[in-house]
């Protein structure tokens, strides 16, 4: 094969290149190799059933495979306590790394136990590991089958994906969050306008490792095959992570679409039902919505579950009461924010706010368990999906926000800004 006269790459350009035999760019076929493969309870059956049945294989490398019990944790019915007994089976047959209910939702266990990394590939059998674009991995979801030869194999191959640039400038206003951002990019790009692409987003130095999570995560809700976040400012040092130099993208890549977001224009936002880019601002829908009752409040899961997502919720909580009528449930991401949360007051906090808490892990995010609602409810939710029957009934309505606005919303009983309850000054 005759090598290309080399030409400016973007990131997933750089990552699918270096990690494959040759060169490629948007629209080659790449072969690479994976550094980590995540397979969720969900999926585990139909992942060992591939492997053992259709594949006769074990996995390549023991080491690279993690399997989460996350979805449905602990098992709510006889099936799925059965699937899951059968993946921790699964692991212990194999080498596989387990993390066993309680650890957490997949995507915040693999970032925290350092499995995701700059210049990475890894391959989730979940949609929303894009979330591992925020250290620069090319993090991406596949069905069981892919994720299965992934696993026998140590590789996998794909279509080298187009790129959209999203670089933000400015600096946030008080009370607007990486959420807002993310709502944002997602209504202008549209939830199918970056379909099969890598979303490339130039920060700079601005936003944590964890709202960057928030940030990556959110992308597949575009219909991205990725979300990276270009490396700068905090996450170079702060995670003990080597940003290699190679990961970051070449003056004049190609990239299909380029957008721009002054971050200082923009206010807290909000999905409404039943598409996750019907993106509205708070102040518009408080007013839309000023007769309507919130019967839920869902502060948690991989978008917005983490230590500064419910700090944010007790600034707002704290020595004030969920409106009668409201139901409160708050979910850390993991078994570690649960950790930290408690060692520093805050679920304290939350709890005699009236919140009920539950154990790490996705929670009612997909209404299997947990916190299903019921036919007519309204629920305001941290995390990412607001389509018909995501969180229990066709007929509940879905409204996704960030944790300020959610813990708002839930001493007000309906729609809120995080301004409107700090307005009434301390209760006690
Ligand atoms: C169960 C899993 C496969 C699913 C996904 O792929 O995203 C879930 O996490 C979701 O958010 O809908
Ligand atoms: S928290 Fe929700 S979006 Fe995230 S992996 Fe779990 S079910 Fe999917």
């Amino acid at each position: 094969m005759t090598n290309p006269t080399p030409r400016p790459q973007t990131m997933a350009e750089k990552i699918l290149s270096r990690r494959g035999t040759h060169t490629v760019y948007a629209g080659d076929l790449a072969v690479v190799e994976v550094d980590q493969v995540m397979v969720v309870d969900s999926i585990a059956q139909s992942f060992i059933q591939r492997m053992q049945q259709d594949l006769g294989a074990t996995p390549k490398y023991p080491e690279r495979v993690s399997i989460v019990i996350d979805h449905v944790a602990p098992a709510s019915t006889v099936s799925v306590a059965q699937a899951q007994k059968e993946a921790r089976e699964y692991a212990a047959q194999t080498g596989v790394r387990l993390f066993d209910v309680g650890r957490g939702i997949c995507h915040q266990v693999l970032m925290e136990e350092g499995l995701a990394r700059p210049g990475w590939i890894v391959l989730g059998s979940d949609s929303h590991s894009t979330t591992y674009g925020a250290v620069a991995a090319f993090g991406s979801g596949m069905g069981a089958t892919d994720i299965a030869l992934a696993a026998a194999s140590g590789k996998t191959w794909l279509k080298v994906p187009d790129s959209v640039k999203v670089t933000f400038t400015g600096d946030l206003r008080p009370g607007v969050t990486a959420k807002d951002v993310a709502l944002e990019m997602i209504r202008r790009l549209g939830a199918d306008g970056a379909t099969y692409q890598s979303i490339e987003m130039h920060a700079g130095d601005r936003f944590t490792r964890g709202e960057r999570m928030t940030l990556a995560n959110l992308c597949v809700e575009a219909g991205a095959k990725a979300g990276l976040v270009v490396p700068g400012g905090e996450i170079l040092t702060a995670y003990g992570y080597d940003i290699p130099e190679w990961v970051y993208p070449d003056e004049g890549a190609t990239y299909v679409q380029s957008i721009e977001i002054d971050l200082g224009t923009l206010n807290p936002r909000m999905s409404a039902p039943s598409e996750v880019d019907n993106v509205f601002d708070v102040a518009q829908l408080r007013e839309d919505l000023r007769d309507v009752h919130v019967d839920q409040v869902f502060i948690g899961t991989c978008t917005n579950g983490r230590i500064e997502d419910l700090h944010a919720a007790a600034d707002v909580l704290r020595g004030r009461r969920v409106a009668p009528g409201t139901r409160l449930l708050v979910i850390p991401a993991s078994s570690q924010v649960m950790e930290e949360a408690m060692a520093d007051g805050t679920l304290l906090t939350l709890q005699r706010a009236g919140a009920v808490l539950g154990t790490p892990g996705c929670g009612p995010c997909m209404g299997r368990h947990q916190g299903v609602l019921a036919p007519g409810e309204v629920c305001v939710s941290t995390s990412n999906r607001n389509f018909i029957g995501r969180m229990g009934d066709k007929d509940a309505r879905i409204y996704l926000a960030s944790p300020a606005v959610a813990a708002a919303t839930a001493v007000m009983g309906r729609v809120a800004l995080s301004e409107d309850v700090l307005a009434q000054g301390e209760v006690a």
